[in-house]
């Protein structure tokens, strides 16, 4: 078999050389994948910091190995590394990874993920599980693994069904409805994160969202774990709930709770919503631990420096702004008229005291807590003034 050499952060890589990057490869490797594996180094250095103890890490889909490897190497007081991959041939390639870049702290193993998460009840500070499409099937043998103060890091690339694409394969695997929206890649956060915490809060175990972000053809989350019965009920009650979006006049509303007591009519209009969840709709972002993360990138050789850098700026800007946002071309489309600049929009918003900020999930979106009508206003105020017909 032919094989390659990568560098990646402070590691040396040896994977097959494949022509197309797929889930049949001989032992899988994408190399679109490494801002995600910079940014996990970042999130898992950060998150050992304020732990300030020694920590042990699950890669449970380790493919080369290369995440189990580089958190080793690049990650300060890690007492133990364990990467399971269900493929013999990719832990081979694991074990000699781990060999050439000489590290004493990491296991391989062939083991499904399911199992050796299970096997480990209460083991790992963080888990991380990087499958092919959702990581639903695993999310509970996760939850029953992870310590309390956690972090659970989790892939999902099933994006056609968690942004309301394909809707059956969303209310199958996450038990929850997506919406083709303008913001559907934050509702398949929302929705992902909202089916972490209703899967963890079996065992009495809540989380907070530290990071999550869609990029390409995937998203990615990763939460602190919490444990207590009465802390996952408030979470519960306070942090699952239903978005719900007027497709005609583009007003949307939040509603906590599982079984919420809302007016399906929408008030602006008069339509009817269409409901989207149940999902998480407390925070998704955490600014401080993104300041944090900011902080640990300067002392953190990655390749993928720009776009870490330019990821992490962004949802540090739209971190505290509320759920959902608007896209301005799509409000002026509806609107049935020209787009301003998104900056004049942008500024527009501020002036009349709102929160206003762009958000790395779309280039002409605007996340802000004005209300629809007013969003309309400040667009033809702005197109009247410069508009000189
Ligand atoms: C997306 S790849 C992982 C990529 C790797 N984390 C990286 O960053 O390069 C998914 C891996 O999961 C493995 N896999 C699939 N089903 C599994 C299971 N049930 N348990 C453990 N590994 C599994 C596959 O063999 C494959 O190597
Ligand atoms: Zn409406």
């Amino acid at each position: 078999m032919d094989t390659k050499i990568i560098h990646e952060g402070l590691v040396t890589i040896k994977t097959p050389e494949f022509d197309k990057v797929s889930s049949k490869a001989p032992v899988f490797y994408n190399p679109v994948m490494e801002l995600n594996r910079d940014i996990s180094v970042i999130a898992i250095k950060t998150y050992q910091d304020e732990l300030e103890h020694e920590i042990s890490i699950c890669d449970a889909f380790g493919g080369s190995g290369i995440r189990g490897v580089r958190y080793a190497k690049e990650i300060e007081n890690v007492s133990r590394v364990v990467v399971t991959d269900i493929n013999p041939r990719a832990i081979q390639f694991a074990n000699e990874n781990i060999k050439i870049n000489e590290l004493n702290n990491v296991k391989a193993c062939k083991e499904d993920a399911n199992i050796l998460l299970r096997k480990c009840k209460g083991k790992f500070d963080i888990v991380d599980i990087d499958p092919f499409g959702t990581p639903s099937y695993y999310m509970e043998s996760a939850g029953i693994s992870l310590k309390a103060d956690g972090m659970i890091c989790a892939t999902a690339t099933d994006t056609s069904g968690l942004c309301g694409t394909y809707k059956d394969p969303c209310v199958r695997k996450y038990g929850a409805m997506p919406l083709k929206t303008e913001y559907c890649h934050e509702l398949g956060v929302r929705i992902l994160a909202g089916f972490i915490a209703r899967t963890f809060s079996k065992y009495k175990k809540c989380i907070e969202i530290l990071f999550s972000h869609s990029t390409e053809h995937y998203m990615r989350i990763y939460a602190r774990v919490k444990k207590g019965a009465k802390i996952t009920d408030e979470s519960l009650k306070k942090d699952i709930g239903y978005i719900l979006h007027c497709e005609n006049c583009l007003n949307r509303t939040v509603v906590q709770g599982i079984t919420p007591k809302t007016s399906s009519i929408c008030p602006v209009c008069g339509k009817n919503f269409k409901t989207v969840g149940p999902l998480w709709c407390g925070s998704i972002l955490d600014q401080q631990f993104i300041e944090s993360m900011l902080k640990n990138m300067e002392n953190t050789k990655i390749n993928q420096e720009k776009k870490v850098s330019k990821l992490l700026n962004m949802t540090y800007e739209e971190a505290n702004g509320p759920a959902t946002f608007y896209d301005l071309h799509q409000i002026c489309k509806k609107m049935k008229t020209s787009s301003p600049r998104l900056d004049a929009v942008l500024e527009s918003i501020k002036e009349e005291g709102y929160f206003v900020s762009r958000t790395h999930f779309k280039p002409t979106g605007i996340k802000t807590d004005a209300p629809v009508d007013k969003l309309k206003e400040v667009i033809s105020c702005l197109n009247e003034t410069c508009d000189p017909a």
